[in-house]
Formats: structure tokens, C-alpha cells, sequence
């Protein structure tokens, strides 16, 4: 692994269920993954996409293969430890928001800080809001919001931690693409101006127009790698894979 390389998968595999029910959903995917750049992890319905992440970022555990974060072997943990780098050194970023319906907005994004008796260290706290342009809605509760308010407060709550990593599943998968550009607006930021490292699965070929590079997987496998893609060259790979699918 390099100095620069933040989170690696190497032959990182993954069997649900066994015997008859056994179902392969990554068959051995090796990839690094450097400081500031920002990754979309695409593939067909069923590929695996959410899997890798997961298995990757400690939030699923592999059958097979190693997941290292910041050189650490995730497999090589025991609960409190993988809990706390998946708390201090992962950001997750959900389709669905996650946002605690009884909390403010402000509430919500201080609370991987509160949860282990932190408060936030204000400027990094006013760049965060800033940056997600919530400034005049941090009294509000989620019901208060649109959809991509509430998902501005979940990667404000992702990036309050200042963690190396930004795990964002599906991201703006429920947004309209407005709110969407936003959300990956401000991923490009978190890769370019504070040097994390975004993963993100996504299906949408725009998203991943975005990013620095993307991985495309299929049954379970890498099958192809992209530098500086555009959405168009994204989407006409995509339809080698699913020409029905994808218009
Ligand atoms: N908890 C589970 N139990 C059994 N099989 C699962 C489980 N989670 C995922 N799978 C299977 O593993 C395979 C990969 O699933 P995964 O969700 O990683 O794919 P994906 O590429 O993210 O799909 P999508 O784009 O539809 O979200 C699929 O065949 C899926 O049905």
C-alpha cells in the first residue's frame, strides 16, 4: 500500500447465505483508493456496487479477501475498534438520509460528536454548514425539510468528523437533479480542497461524471476502470453492460 493509498480492497469477497441459497455477490475485487480522490462505483442492478462499499468501509463483513483503512486491517478488529474507524475515519452518506426525525438539523449533524461526548470545534463546524448552505435552517427537524435538505444535513453529519473517508451509497439516488448536483458539488470539494477520499455507488452516469475516476463492476468482478470521465462516455459503457436498461 502506498503512503497515499487511504482505504484498499484486496481479492475482497463476499458470499451470502450458503448451500443451495448461496449467493456470490463479490468474487474477488482488488482496488486502492488515494488521498483526495473522489471514485464512483458503478455496474448493473445485482453487481455488487453496495457490497463492495459496504465490506470496504466496515459496515459488512467479508468472506473472503482483506479491507485495510488507513493501513489498518479491518479483519484484524474486534467490535469496539472496527466501531470506532468506521466513527472517526468514515463518513456514511445514505439514499435514505438517516436523519433522526426527533433531532434539529443542527442536532443531527453534531451527533457522531455528541455520541462519544464531543463538541464541535466551531470553525470546521461553520465551514461544514457553510458548505451545505444550511446556515438558515439548523433549528429545522427533517420533516421541516426537502429531500435534499435532508440530505445536505446527513453529509454535513457525515463531514463533522472530518473523517478520511466519505462513504456515500446511492447518494442522490432520491434527489431531484438540482439537489443532486449539490450533494455532488460538495463531493468533489471534500476530494479537491480537504483531500478526502469519496467513494461513491451510484447508477446514474451524470453522478459519476463527477468523480476522478470510476470502477465498473459486474457479477461480483471489476471488469473496468475510467479516469476523468465524462457522463457520456459513462453511459455509453454502461451500455455494454445492460443496453436494455440504460437509455
Ligand atoms: N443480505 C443479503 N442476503 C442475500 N443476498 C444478498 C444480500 N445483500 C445483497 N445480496 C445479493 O448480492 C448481490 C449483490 O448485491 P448488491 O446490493 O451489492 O448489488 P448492487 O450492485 O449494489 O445492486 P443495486 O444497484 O440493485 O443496489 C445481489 O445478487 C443481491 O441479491
Amino acid at each position: 500500500m502506498n503512503e497515499q493509498t487511504v482505504a484498499e480492497a484486496v481479492q475482497l469477497g463476499k458470499v451470502y447465505g450458503d448451500g443451495d441459497a448461496a449467493v456470490t455477490a463479490l468474487a474477488g475485487v482488488t482496488a486502492g483508493f488515494r488521498r483526495g480522490e473522489f471514485t464512483a462505483i458503478m455496474g448493473p442492478s445485482g453487481s455488487g456496487k453496495s457490497t463492495f462499499l459496504h465490506c470496504l468501509a466496515g459496515l459488512d463483513e467479508p468472506t473472503s479477501g482483506t479491507a485495510r483503512i488507513a493501513g489498518t486491517d479491518l479483519g484484524s478488529l474486534d467490535d469496539e475498534n472496527l466501531t470506532r474507524v468506521r466513527r472517526e475515519q468514515i463518513g456514511f452518506v445514505f439514499q435514505s438520509f438517516n436523519l433522526l426525525p426527533t433531532l434539529t438539523a443542527w442536532e443531527n449533524i453534531v451527533l457522531p460528536l455528541s455520541l462519544s461526548g464531543r463538541t464541535p470545534e466551531k470553525s470546521w463546524a461553520d465551514q461544514v454548514v457553510a458548505a451545505v448552505g444550511l446556515e438558515n435552517r439548523l433549528g429545522h427537524r427533517p420533516a421541516q425539510l426537502s429531500g435534499g435538505q435532508q440530505q445536505r444535513v446527513a453529509c454535513a453529519r457525515a463531514l463533522i468528523t472530518r473523517p478520511e473517508i466519505i462513504a456515500a451509497d446511492e447518494p442522490t439516488g432520491n434527489l431531484d437533479s438540482r439537489s443532486g448536483a449539490q450533494i455532488l458539488g460538495l463531493f468533489q470539494r471534500c476530494a479537491r480542497e480537504w483531500q478526502q477520499t469519496v467513494l461513491m455507488v451510484t447508477h446514474d452516469p451524470l453522478a459519476a461524471g463527477y468523480a476522478d475516476r470510476v470502477l465498473f463492476l459486474a457479477d461480483g468482478v471489476l471488469v473496468d476502470e475510467m479516469r476523468q470521465p465524462t457522463a457520456d462516455q459513462v453511459l455509453a459503457r454502461m451500455r455494454r453492460f445492460e443496453p436494455q436498461a440504460v437509455r
